[in-house]
């Protein structure tokens, strides 16, 4: 069932900056990650959604239903329906997270502890809210929001700013809003860490545009330019002159470069198909390592597992 649907939305934010042509579809608990670089309209198009802004030309339908219509019939900021936390949110001051809560609250006290434990906030409720960490006021912030069964939460950059352990908490909290309260979300993260392993459909984002919409292995294996390929990762961009050098290269179009990941080639041994080259540097990685290896003069990363390879070793690289 669609939840969610943009129809060619058009909205100027200033002289030099518009979004438009946005156009894509949501279904229930079917979870979306926006993504492009700063300033491509991600916050913008979140706004949009939420009922905050009003688009200039297009439409937006929750539910079937117009979102705008929906938000000037009630006369208050935001669909009810739709819950939308900032970058910039905060919490009221010098009062008990139990209290913030509260007046956020209508559901029954059983839903309530249920939420609670979904956000993993339970144990923070007595505390004040100047007497916590940055992931945890987030938390608890998404938790205000969820009070009032909101059916679509639009999450912006929920993790920018935290360390790794809460950072980890939060993509369990919302993995179980989407598993357990069955809420649908829309997130906007930069980090192909975060989004590709949550995501089921990533739109990227340039000037304003959507450039590509796709699964994130669509995405990921075949970005349409440089600019998507760089958003989720390394890559290597293989002219279509050099194409031959790697056997089992693939040339899309004589004219277009081929954007391949350092993962999808490999060093093989030396009676193996692959490229003759040799590794002109090392960049250690943890559980692997990228080696940077010079094929005819042309310098490719490889990604490598184990720590069998020398800088200025001779290699064969084949395509995986
Ligand atoms: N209130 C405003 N007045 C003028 N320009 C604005 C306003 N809000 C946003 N912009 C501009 O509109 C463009 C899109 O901004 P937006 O915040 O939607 O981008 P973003 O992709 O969310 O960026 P970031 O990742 O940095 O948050 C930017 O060029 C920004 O400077």
């Amino acid at each position: 069932m669609t939840l969610l649907k943009l129809s060619s939305v058009k909205k100027a934010i200033a002289q030099d900056f518009v979004l438009q042509d946005i156009s894509f579809t949501q279904r229930k608990l079917q979870k979306i990650v926006v993504a492009g670089e700063t300033g491509s309209g991600k916050s913008t198009l979140l706004k949009l959604i939420s009922g905050l802004a009003r688009p200039d030309e297009g439409e937006i339908f929750f539910e079937q239903k117009s979102v705008h219509d929906a938000v000037f019939e009630k006369l208050v900021p935001g669909h009810p329906g739709i819950a939308y936390l900032s970058q910039h949110f905060e919490l009221p001051k010098f009062l008990r997270v139990e209290q913030v809560l509260e007046y956020a609250n209508m559901l029954s006290a059983e839903e309530a502890a249920t939420l609670f434990e979904v956000c993993q906030i339970s144990h923070l409720l007595k505390r004040k809210t100047d007497q916590l960490s940055g992931g945890e006021k987030q938390r608890i912030a998404m938790a205000r929001l969820l009070c009032s069964s909101p059916r679509l939460l639009l999450l912006d950059e929920p993790f920018s700013h935290l360390d790794l352990p809460h950072k980890n908490t939060l993509k369990d909290v919302i993995r179980d809003i989407g598993e357990k309260l069955k809420i649908t979300c829309v997130l906007v993260s930069h980090d192909p860490d975060d989004t590709l392993p949550w995501a089921d459909k990533i739109i990227v984002l340039k000037d304003g545009k959507i450039v590509q919409q796709g699964t994130p292995d669509k995405i990921y294996r075949e970005p349409v330019n440089e600019y998507v390929a760089g958003l989720f990762g390394k890559y290597n961009v293989i002219p279509p002159a050099k194409a031959k050098l790697f056997p089992g290269l693939k040339l899309k179009s004589k004219t277009k470069n081929i954007l391949i990941r350092p993962e999808s080639f490999s060093l093989v041994g030396p009676t193996k198909k692959g490229a003759t080259g040799k590794i002109k540097k090392i960049n250690f990685l943890g559980g692997f390592a990228e080696a940077e290896i010079d094929v005819d003069g042309q310098i490719v990363t490889v990604r490598v597992i184990g720590n069998h390879i020398k800088e200025g070793k001779k290699v064969k690289v084949a395509v995986v």
